[in-house]
């Protein structure tokens, strides 16, 4: 697949950059547009591999902004965005679109700028382009506190009403213990651009250079297609390069027995990605369609074992819409099985957001009612106060 990449605020812009290294590191070019759009003048200046004339400030002129973001307030972030519309506008002018499947916009669903500026951004591009636009949303974790999920609950839900899908990924299921906030997001965010980069990599070579068992771009977007959210799972194994040139020399029994281990291990790969840590924990069978990309080196990749593992997703996932393809690295020193499961709707994680948002709600009218009292006594003291009149 061939993509242009949006990043929306720090955790946003963070992202696509993560994304861009990995594909350097690994040979790929999913990433044909990339730009970053913020209200931090130094956040914006942190991606390492964005070009100067792709990266966007808004709101330096706005007075509660200038330059320095907007301190985790959705509504700013918004109006910022819809204030120096023109500014994102005349960028997104230099995409070549036709040289891409679909428009991808990464943000942390937590930060104003992220939650606020992201959906107006989104509904620009919808203007501007027929393409499927995904969404790559960061939740908060529970220990960030309610404004984060306050932004979060708000902005997910524009999101998804927005996007062709959207793709989660929860800071809570992926928070280790002996880790700073900051290692613990470095961490998060290679591992979230390998699975995202290595699933929508696939397709992005020329169907006519590679195999019949290829992953074809339309397939994954046919798969993204019934909207809603989705979650990734992931597994890697090494590959037994003496084995691989081997092969070739096995008699017709050696060939069958060592057939059938390869089948056993892709089915097991499958599995274990299935149930690895997601991107968002989900009840794997409410998803509503599914795909797996088997990246690697094509020798070690049996077609037995690539049926018999879709055929157990088919059951894990409880949809008979379970397409799997390959997306061939011959030079590839590892194998690695990427699942994704589409429009998910038992989403634990994504209801406790919820549930922390009407918390935080609750607790901002309190306060603001109490506020608004406090008000009312100062006048109704200072009416008393006041020197009757004679
Ligand atoms: N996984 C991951 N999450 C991050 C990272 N940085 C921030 N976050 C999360 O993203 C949320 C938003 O943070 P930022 O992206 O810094 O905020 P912003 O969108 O730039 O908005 P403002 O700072 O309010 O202007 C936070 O609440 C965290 O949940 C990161 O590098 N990786």
């Amino acid at each position: 697949m061939k993509l242009a990449t949006i990043g929306v605020g720090n955790a946003g812009s963070k992202l696509i950059d993560q994304m861009i290294e990995f594909e350097f590191e690994t040979g790929r070019n999913l990433c044909r547009h990339a730009l970053v759009i913020n209200t931090a003048r130094t956040d914006l200046a942190k991606p390492r591999n964005i070009d100067g004339d792709r990266r966007v400030l808004i709101g330096d002129t706005h007075r509660k902004a200038r330059g320095h973001g907007v301190g985790g307030d959705a509504e700013i972030g918004a109006e910022v965005a819809k204030t120096d519309i023109d500014e994102i506008r005349r960028v997104f002018d230099d995409v070549e679109i036709h040289e891409v499947d679909a428009v991808l916009v990464a943000a942390g669903l937590g930060g104003g700028t992220g939650s606020g500026a992201a959906p107006v951004v989104i509904d620009e591009l919808q203007k501007m382009y027929e393409e499927p636009i995904y969404g790559l949303g960061i939740l908060p974790g529970t220990y960030e506190g309610g404004r984060p999920a306050l932004n979060a609950a708000r902005s997910l839900q524009s999101f998804v009403n927005k996007v062709d899908n959207f793709i989660a990924f929860d800071n809570d299921a992926w928070r280790s213990r002996g880790q700073t906030i900051e290692q613990g997001y470095e961490e998060m965010n290679e591992e979230l651009a390998t699975r995202i980069v290595t699933l929508l990599a696939a397709g992005e070579v020329d169907e006519s250079e590679v195999g019949e068992n290829a992953m074809d771009s339309s397939d994954i977007m046919r798969t993204l297609e019934v909207g809603g959210v989705s979650s990734i799972g992931y597994a890697s194994t090494e590959v037994d390069v003496e084995k691989q040139g081997l092969l070739a020399k096995f008699n017709d029994a050696e060939e069958s027995e060592s057939e059938s281990t390869d089948a056993a291990k892709i089915k097991g790969l499958v599995r274990r990605a299935t149930n690895s840590r997601l991107t968002v924990p989900c009840d794997v069978s409410s998803a509503d369609r599914a795909l797996i990309v088997f990246a690697g080196p094509p020798d070690v990749i049996s077609r037995k074992g690539v049926e018999s593992a879709r055929e157990w997703l088919e059951q894990e996932a409880d949809t008979v819409d379970v397409l799997a393809g390959d997306d061939p690295r011959p030079d590839s020193s590892n194998l690695a099985a990427v699942v994704l499961l589409s429009n998910v709707t038992d989403t634990p994680r994504i209801d406790e957001i919820q549930n922390q948002a009407v918390d935080a709600q609750n607790k901002i009218q309190e306060q603001d009612a109490v506020r608004e009292e406090e008000i009312q006594s100062l006048i109704t003291d200072d009416d008393n106060d006041l020197d009757p009149i004679v």
